[in-house]
């Protein structure tokens, strides 16, 4: 398996000095008080369909209009929703990208938008201002009724290539109460590890329970006709901040 520690072979940004996720150390975040609330505003019927694709499983939205946006928080002009998908571990110990002065979640959301100053997501993904990936932990505790909906179409894309239409799930019911949140430059978690993206992460987590933390572990790396291979750990570890200011929207 090409996993992290060998990615920098074929991509040398792998050791590049924006490269995420990172350990967020509260103590070490700046509070500012210039940056604004968080605007999310998303519509379920750009909702289109949800796939395995071998490192996750994602639901992808309609992104040809302003229907599905993030404003405001740290950035500056309009963001479009792609994308949402996960990352988790094989074990409730584990799985969260980001850690939170060393503490590991069970897993991490994330939900990728692009600037719409660029024409589309493929030409974002390589500007230095180009996405903006708001990022939710997940921790273990009461079953997440909202999360359901989506573990529920799970036994249809079990494998590596496997996809279904997903029409109307409302993003905004994966998000916490607060909206308080940490923010920094950083990149995609996977190849191409792209220098592009203004992380927003979430103070605060959403629920899961253990059980459907075990249906996350259910689906598959492999495609159908291959040896299974339990989708689990597909989570970067922390990278080097390397003189990195992370700054809080919260005192
Ligand atoms: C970079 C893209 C594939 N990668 C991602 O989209 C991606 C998004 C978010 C994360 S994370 N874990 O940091 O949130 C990681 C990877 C390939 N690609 C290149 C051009 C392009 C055009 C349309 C669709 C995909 C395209
Ligand atoms: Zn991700």
């Amino acid at each position: 398996m090409c996993g992290p520690d060998k990615w920098s072979d074929n991509f040398p940004i792998a050791n590049g000095p924006r490269q995420s996720p990172i350990d967020i150390v509260p103590g070490d975040a700046s509070f500012d008080g210039g940056l604004k609330p968080l605007k999310l505003k998303y519509d379920p019927s750009t909702c289109l369909e949800i796939l395995n694709n071998g490192h996750s499983f994602q639901v992808t939205f309609v992104d040809d209009t302003d229907s599905s946006t993030l404003t405001d928080g740290p950035i500056s002009g309009i963001y479009r929703l792609k994308q949402f998908h996960f990352h988790w571990g094989a074990s409730d110990d584990k799985g969260s990208e980001h850690t939170v002065a060393g503490t590991k979640y069970p897993a991490e959301l994330h939900l990728v938008h692009w600037n719409t100053k660029y024409a589309s997501f493929g030409e974002a993904a390589s500007q230095p201002d180009g996405l903006a990936v708001v990022g939710v932990f997940l921790k273990i505790g009461a079953e997440n009724a909202n999360l359901q909906k989506v573990l529920d179409v799970f036994d249809v894309i079990r494998a590596k290539g496997k996809q279904t239409s997903f029409a109307n799930f409302d993003p905004a019911t994966l998000l916490p109460g607060s909206l308080d949140y940490w923010t920094y430059d950083g990149s995609l978690t996977t190849p191409p590890l792209l220098e592009s993206v203004t992380w927003i992460v979430c103070k605060e987590p959403i629920s899961v329970s253990s059980g459907q933390m075990a249906k996350f572990r259910s689906l598959l790396f492999s495609a159908e006709g291959e040896p299974e291979c339990c989708m689990v750990d597909n989570y970067r570890p922390p990278q080097p901040l390397k003189g990195r200011a992370v700054r809080a929207s919260f005192k």
